[in-house]
């Protein structure tokens, strides 16, 4: 998982399966993928996603139906009780492999509080045993690019909860991931912080190429982010319905305040509706 990120090799427009619709790459393929705990919860049943390369998918659902740990089975930190999860052309095993990095933005942004911001930014490429000259230009970039340039000394007490979560994302950004995991990362957060950080998070999906599969709660949230939500049911676990969001990025007010935005809205919100009654 934290292996060096190098180029993927060229996209082809051949899937396993037969030709890529609209030539997108699969990043990862989920198929078949069930999860039993030990408690016998059945959190996942037969859940099939193909995750194509520069998706913003969102994975919109209510409590437990098993969102969390169909993250967690991708990142590798869960094992699925049957099916796979394959990379493409590739096990899953090859994640930390060059042009398989990626990383994993939690709820909340588990900084250390006794260190700098820069300490915390810097812990992943630490942890690589990258050499400080090489690792401090990067967390300076990655802290410029959340907008916490002038902050790489201070403390996480000293920073409001919008900007700890920036930079969360920032420590998430030095490891230069090809896709990124996103735990409802901004649930915590006020509406108005929460809509300037999905303005940051479109702005660096679009600019570090990234792939974004991301877990919310929110309707307007998954609407406004998502080239693709699927919308997952509770008890077991599974995809109930898969919607396109066709409208064009950028996305801005303009869309937040459009008609588009509002029928997708509701589309998404009556398919909600139906998973949850
Ligand atoms: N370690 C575990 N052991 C036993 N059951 C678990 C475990 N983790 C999750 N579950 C159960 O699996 C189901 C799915 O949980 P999960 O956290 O993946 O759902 P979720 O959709 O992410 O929920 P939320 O939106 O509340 O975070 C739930 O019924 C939950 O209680």
């Amino acid at each position: 998982m934290d292996a060096e990120t190098q180029t993927s090799p060229e996209p082809t427009a051949q899937a396993p399966g037969g030709p890529v619709p609209g030539g997108k790459r699969p990043v990862v393929d989920i198929s078949q993928v069930d999860k039993v705990y030990g408690n016998e919860t059945r959190a996942l049943d037969q859940v099939d996603l193909t995750v194509r390369e520069g998706d913003f998918i969102s994975l919109l659902g209510p409590s437990g139906c098993g969102k969390s740990t169909l993250l967690r089975i991708v990142a590798g930190l869960s094992k699925a009780t049957s099916g796979e999860v394959k990379w493409w052309e590739q096990d899953y095993g090859v994640v930390g492999q060059p042009g398989r990095e990626l990383c994993f933005v939690f709820q909340s942004p588990t900084l250390m509080p006794w260190a700098r911001l820069d300490k915390n930014v810097r812990l992943p490429l630490d942890l690589k045993h990258v050499k400080k000259s090489e690792s401090m230009p990067k967390v300076r970039d990655a802290l410029t690019m959340v907008g916490l340039g002038d902050f790489e000394g201070a403390y996480p007490r000293e920073l409001s909860g919008g900007m700890q979560m920036r930079a969360s994302i920032a420590r998430a950004l030095v490891t230069e991931p090809s896709l990124c995991l996103m735990d409802e990362p901004f649930g915590a957060l006020d509406e108005m912080t929460r809509n300037r950080l999905n303005d940051d998070i479109l702005r660096l999906w679009k600019e570090r190429g990234w792939t974004v599969i991301f877990v919310t709660h929110s309707v307007y949230e998954a609407v406004y982010l998502s080239n693709r939500i699927a919308v997952m049911a509770p008890r077991p676990g599974r995809i109930a319905e898969e919607l396109t969001i066709e409208a064009p990025y950028p996305r801005g007010n303009e869309f937040r305040n459009s008609d588009e935005y509002a029928e997708y809205c509701r589309r998404a919100s009556h398919a909600l509706e139906k998973v949850s009654s």
